[in-house]
């Protein structure tokens, strides 16, 4: 048996797919193809606003290859994680964008896809050929106690074949570890996630008994208990745990976003937010004024920029000449912003 590494907020494992290695940097971007899937998982937890036929990269809607692009660059990602939905209901927009990503960004940039069917050779290879490097089946729950039974074994020895690394992720609840021990069997990787309460699932969780952990998160209680129950089963696990996905992934994505994006002024917060003055200027013409008074005040021009209603400053400046620029037609904030494009502000602190 592998040794079991403890990694941080309660994940653990024995193997980390590359997969998993960029996920866990924050850089791998997340496309997710389609919204509709013919599974009914009673945990499924994604949103009823996602449950549509329309592609996101991140959280972003894209319409065209370039949006898709665009998104990549904006967080410098190192790879992307195909997913849904089911994202073989679209397999030609699937390879479509597997060659895109492939042709724009080398064959270094790694590309792992979820899918919950078990696909044949055919389309196996039409994946492989076109680069996805990493292969992950999530065999739906009713499945689990007769795997041996099902397609996927004969779907992971194809894909091994092609050169793909090749594992199961299932969420970590009872009659994982029939699937622990088929994992071990194909001789592929076990990712299992931490059962979570999501706005669609909360009534088919509770009506099966699932309970949350605590307050503050969305995990249920028993869940992280199981994994390492059923770790010793498997030579390759991994348990990623549902903070670990909250706290640590979404902050290094940000912080990613953040040093790729920020613009000089910008101070990047530990959570990946950023922080910059404004001068909020009631009247338009009040910011040509504004602009000229910072800039005989010695302000660099790189330090600040214009915006629709003022102007955006280094922060530190802003508190150290506010009283210099202060009038009744002017207010002046510091702003916490996620460096996401519009990105929500967090909070506004009036100076
Ligand atoms: C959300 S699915 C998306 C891709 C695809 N629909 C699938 O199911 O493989 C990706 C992974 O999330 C995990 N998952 C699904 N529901 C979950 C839940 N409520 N809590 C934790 N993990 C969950 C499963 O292990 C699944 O492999
Ligand atoms: S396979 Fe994935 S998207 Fe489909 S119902 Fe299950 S969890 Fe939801």
């Amino acid at each position: 048996m592998s040794e079991i590494i403890q990694g941080e907020a309660g994940s653990f494992y024995s193997f980390l797919s590359d997969g998993c290695k960029l996920c866990q940097q924050g850089a791998k971007m997340v496309l997710f193809i389609t919204g509709i899937c013919p599974k009914d998982c009673f945990y499924c937890p994604v949103s009823d606003e996602r449950r549509t036929d329309a592609t996101y990269a991140n959280e972003r809607k894209v319409f065209t290859d370039k949006d898709v692009l665009e998104e990549v660059r904006q967080m410098d990602a190192l790879g992307t994680g195909i997913t849904g939905g089911e994202p073989l209901l679209k397999k030609n927009l699937v390879i479509h964008y597997i060659k895109l990503l492939k042709t724009e960004f080398g064959m270094k940039h790694h590309i792992h896809m979820y899918t919950s069917i078990a696909p044949d050779r055919k389309m196996l290879n039409e994946l492989a050929e076109a680069g996805l490097d990493e292969i992950r089946f999530h065999p739906a729950v009713e499945l689990w106690d007769r795997m041996d039974d099902t397609s996927y074994a004969d779907s992971i020895t194809f894909a091994k074949e092609l050169g793909m690394e090749v594992g199961i992720e299932i969420p970590s609840i009872k009659g994982a570890e029939n699937v622990a021990l088929f994992a071990e069997k194909a001789g592929c990787f076990l990712n299992l996630n931490e059962l979570e309460f999501s706005d669609t699932n909360t009534d088919a969780m509770k009506a099966k008994g699932y309970t949350l952990r605590d307050d503050v998160s969305n995990a249920v209680i028993g869940s992280e208990e199981y994994a390492a129950e059923i770790a010793p089963a498997c030579d390759k696990i991994h348990f990623c745990s549902s903070s670990y996905k909250d706290a640590v992934q979404l902050r290094k994505r940000l912080i990613r976003i953040a040093e790729n994006t920020a613009r000089p002024f910008d101070e990047i917060s530990e959570d990946g937010t950023i922080y910059y003055g404004h001068i909020e200027c009631a009247v338009n013409e009040d910011i040509k004024t504004a602009s000229n008074e910072l800039l005989q005040m010695e302000v660099p021009p790189e330090m600040m920029e214009t915006t629709a209603d003022g102007i955006d400053i280094a922060g530190w400046i802003l508190e150290e000449i506010a009283e210099s620029i202060r009038s009744p037609i002017r207010k002046l904030y510091i702003l916490e912003r996620y460096p996401l494009m519009d990105g929500l502000i967090v909070e506004k602190i009036p100076l």
